[in-house]
């Protein structure tokens, strides 16, 4: 089955593949920027159900950070509004999203350095400590590295483990929503990996999730459904496997088949042409926001990552 383009705000288009019933979370119609006169989102809609791992692929500057800052609170929305569980929320504060069930994982500075492990958990639960003990517990049984290593100090941990505890802490709350921010950037491949595992066993747990990524591929194989953002709308959206074999946003979004690139090496001719395999080159704009929003301060830039 070929995926749908997305044509004006029709649901059944933009939201195509979508579970029946009441969604978790709805964007609809989201018009939002930094700087005055200038939108980055413009009509931008998503829907999360229960449970589902939702992705957002695009091209550099498409926007897609800027939706989850907009989800987040980190962004003004000019127009549109964001229901979370029926209630409206647009614009509300990131320490009341917090509250409320939505937890935020920024891409880069999202871990206290010189705090332990422990510690940085515990900073994602200032908002209500008397849970650590429960919420430690649900956290060790998805990461039991992070209880072996506890005492250690977040700036020694390598870059992929960094991401581990940030989404850990971002746990913490119990939310029913996890909103990632390219937790896959800068990492090696095989910690890429590991960190796409990671994201399917959180979202295995019971918590929903909207991630975004630049590593387009990965991410359409391991959600449930995405969407493909282009200049701040949507364009294509549908179940991650339909879009990931969908000759339109092959072309446009992800580049040479690799069964394309095999076939060519082994016939030893070059690949057909295409924007590079795996998503649109990295270092757009780098991701404003700084530290989960709704913690506490911002802690100092992590070591790179590795
Ligand atoms: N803090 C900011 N102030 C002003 N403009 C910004 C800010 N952050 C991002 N932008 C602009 O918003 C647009 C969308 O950026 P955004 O980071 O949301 O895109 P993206 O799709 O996540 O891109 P990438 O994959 O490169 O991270 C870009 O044109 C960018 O320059």
């Amino acid at each position: 089955m070929s995926t749908t383009a997305v044509q004006g705000s029709d649901p059944s288009t933009v939201h195509r593949g979508a579970p029946a019933g009441e969604p978790l979370l709805a964007a609809t119609d989201l018009v939002a920027g930094y700087v005055p006169g200038v939108n980055i989102l413009n009509d931008c809609n998503l829907v999360v159900h229960p449970g589902e791992l939702v992705g957002i692929i695009g091209p550099n500057g498409a926007g897609k950070s800027t939706l989850l800052k907009a989800l987040f609170g980190l962004v003004t929305i000019r127009s549109g509004s964001v229901v979370l569980k029926g209630e409206e929320i647009t614009n509300h504060r990131a320490d009341s999203l917090v509250r409320r069930g939505v937890g935020f994982v920024p891409q880069t500075n999202n871990v206290f350095p010189s705090l332990s492990i422990q510690e940085n958990l515990e900073m994602g639960l200032f908002q209500a400590p008397k849970r650590f003990n429960e919420r430690f517990d649900f956290i060790v049984d998805l990461f039991p590295v992070l209880g072996e290593r506890r005492k250690q100090r977040a700036g020694s941990l390598s870059g992929g483990e960094r991401q581990m505890v940030a989404m850990a802490r971002a746990l913490m709350m119990d939310p029913s929503v996890l909103l990632l921010d390219e937790p896959s950037a800068g990492l090696s491949p095989v910690r890429q990996d590991e960190t796409f595992l990671r994201t399917r066993k959180i979202n295995k747990a019971g918590v929903s999730i909207v991630i975004v990524e630049q590593n387009a591929r990965r991410c359409l194989q391991i959600c449930d459904r995405a969407y493909v953002l282009d200049q701040g709308s949507n364009a294509y959206s549908g179940p991650g496997r339909e879009l990931m074999n969908d000759p339109k946003v092959i072309e446009l979004y992800l580049g040479t088949l690799a069964t394309d690139v095999e076939a060519a090496a082994a016939a030893d001719r070059p690949a057909p042409a295409g924007p590079a395999a795996g998503g649109p080159a990295a270092g757009g704009p780098a991701a404003a926001g700084g530290p989960a929003a709704g913690g506490p301060a911002a802690p100092p830039a992590p070591p790179a990552a590795g």
